[in-house]
């Protein structure tokens, strides 16, 4: 009888599975994707029950369409996009829409848990108050919709709701945990600190559990809704971007990865919790039991393509649009972008900034606005990397995964930019693979996740940075630097002007 794990991603723009087998082998993989709901501007939601059906129906087609035998499937565990609010009452049931990472309507929250605690809040979570975390939008619940507010028993991080309806136990993981700045990173706990300061119930935190440990068996009604078996034990999974790193081989100081998915992120392991970014950079448990990892993020990466692609060339995919990018002139004849589409996270903190299209040339066309828009957003994984280079961190290897990674293009545009060696793995579904090894680990099929990356983590193609190339981005990108602090104030009294006429 064959032996499969399923690692389940459950990213922004679409939920993807993966089935693989002891060799890690991906035999099967599916996808399903849903609707991002931005009813005002800095809202951003998703209805988590589109998350459930789509890993439903995914999981449904590898048992369907790619006859894998549901007897065989032993394990599964989860990525999940991190920091998302979902909200549940006393029965489990879903309050509200839930309110994403890239949700920026908590300005005022994140103000108030920084004049509260200032600095002692950077020392217990590892982070700053930032508009994308749990915790300023439970805040934000409270005290705009109380009504909503005084059902709520409980909150979920996003796969941690659909591991919720598959075994009907609530948990969360250790790495998802630090994401909701409600965590204590160095006790490894819930703050009962911060919850008492901001009259949050500790009751609402659900148990911890790691990302290798079983939490739990599908159910009989799960069971009967996907086709799944009741002996498929469910593991904990962990954030996305720690997926990523495990997904990626990021397991040990050398290595940093990096991920074009809706947002884009710049990650580091690190061993212990003591590395002080002052909160330049977010600090979370990492999915390998005991590590950690530090990060930056740009909020629209992917996001700013996707926006690109959907507004101006509907009708054409991905690939086809980049190639063409791709014969564009280095620097897009003149044309720099932004990609502060929905505010920025890292290295500025700030909602209300918006992108722009510095340079808009009548000689260029619309391949020369993909091309600025591709270079924008490395751009800003290059305001990431500085953090790194400010704290005197060293490494020599980038490894890129992704929806982005999926361009050979864009690999190279990575290499040239961050002057750095930018590996590929041989299949871009990092996340997916990292939660298919934590559901191998929970199995007991490898010791650790070190063991078992010896056998799943396959690189690919090696892209060096081009010396000629290097030096012309690094013009381009001394410009690129200084767009931020000459539109801000514009994009900040637009955004005022916008609110107003709300
Ligand atoms: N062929 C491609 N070439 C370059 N970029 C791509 C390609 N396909 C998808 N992308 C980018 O990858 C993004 C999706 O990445 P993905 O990792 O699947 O996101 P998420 O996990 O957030 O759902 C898209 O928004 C797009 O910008
Ligand atoms: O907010 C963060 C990390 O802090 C994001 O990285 C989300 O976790 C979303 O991930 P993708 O859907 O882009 O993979």
């Amino acid at each position: 009888m064959n032996e499969y794990v399923i690692g389940v991603d459950l990213g922004t723009s679409a939920v993807k599975v993966s089935a693989m087998d002891r060799d890690g082998k991906i035999v099967a993989q599916q996808s399903y994707g849903y609707d991002l709901h931005q009813p005002h501007p800095g809202y951003s939601e998703q209805d988590p029950r589109d998350w459930l059906y789509g890993t439903t129906i995914a999981i449904d087609r590898l048992i369907l369409r790619d006859g894998l035998k549901a007897e065989e499937i032993d394990g599964i565990s989860f990525s999940g996009q991190m920091h998302g609010l979902v909200l549940l009452d006393a029965n489990g049931q879903v309050l509200r829409p839930a309110m994403l990472w890239n949700d920026t309507r908590t300005t005022k929250q994140c103000e108030e848990i920084k004049e509260k605690l200032g600095d002692k809040f950077i020392e217990i979570t590892g982070n700053r108050a930032l508009e994308g975390f749990t915790l300023p939008k439970l805040l934000w619940v409270k005290e705009n919709e109380p009504e909503i507010w005084a059902k709520a028993k409980s909150f979920l991080l996003p796969k941690d709701y659909v591991r919720y309806v598959m075994t009907d136990k609530q948990a969360i993981d250790y790495s998802d945990a630090t994401g909701t700045v409600l965590f204590d990173i160095k006790k490894n706990t819930w703050s009962k600190e911060i919850c008492d300061e901001f009259g949050i119930s500790m009751s609402m935190c659900p148990p911890l559990i790691r990302s290798i440990d079983e939490a739990g068996t599908v159910t009989d009604s799960y069971s009967m809704f996907s086709g799944l078996k009741t002996t498929t034990k469910v593991f904990g999974g962990g954030g996305d971007n720690a997926c990523g790193a495990v997904g990626a081989g990021i397991l040990k100081p050398n290595m940093v990865m990096s991920s074009i998915g809706t947002s884009g992120v710049v990650l580091k392991y690190e061993p212990d919790a003591n590395v002080n970014y002052h909160g330049a950079l977010q600090y979370e448990c990492h999915a390998i039991p005991d590590t950690y990892y530090s990060m930056g993020v740009t909020l629209a990466a992917g996001h700013s393509l996707n926006w690109f692609k959907h507004t101006f060339a509907k009708d054409e995919d991905f690939t086809a649009m980049v190639n063409r990018a791709s014969e564009r002139p280095l620097g897009a004849n003149g044309l720099i972008f932004t990609p502060y589409l929905v505010g920025e996270r890292t290295p500025y903190a700030d909602a209300d900034v918006r992108g722009s299209f510095i340079g808009v040339d009548s000689m260029q066309n619309k391949y020369d606005f993909v091309r600025s828009v591709i270079e924008g957003i490395t751009f800003s994984f290059r305001d990431i990397l500085n953090i790194y280079d400010q704290h005197g961190q060293d490494f020599d290897t980038v490894v890129a995964i992704g929806g982005g990674a999926k361009s050979e293009f864009w690999l190279q545009l990575q290499a040239n930019i961050f002057n750095k060696k930018v590996v590929s793995l041989t299949n871009e579904q990092g996340p997916g693979l990292g939660a298919a090894m934590l559901a191998a680990v929970g199995l007991g099929w490898f010791d650790s996740l070190q063991d078992c990356a010896k056998k799943f983590v396959h690189f690919g193609k090696t892209y060096d940075p081009q010396p000629e190339i290097v030096v012309k981005y690094n013009e381009l990108y001394k410009i690129y630097h200084r767009v931020y602090d000459q539109t801000k104030d514009l994009s900040h009294d637009i955004m005022k002007l916008r609110n107003s006429w709300d």
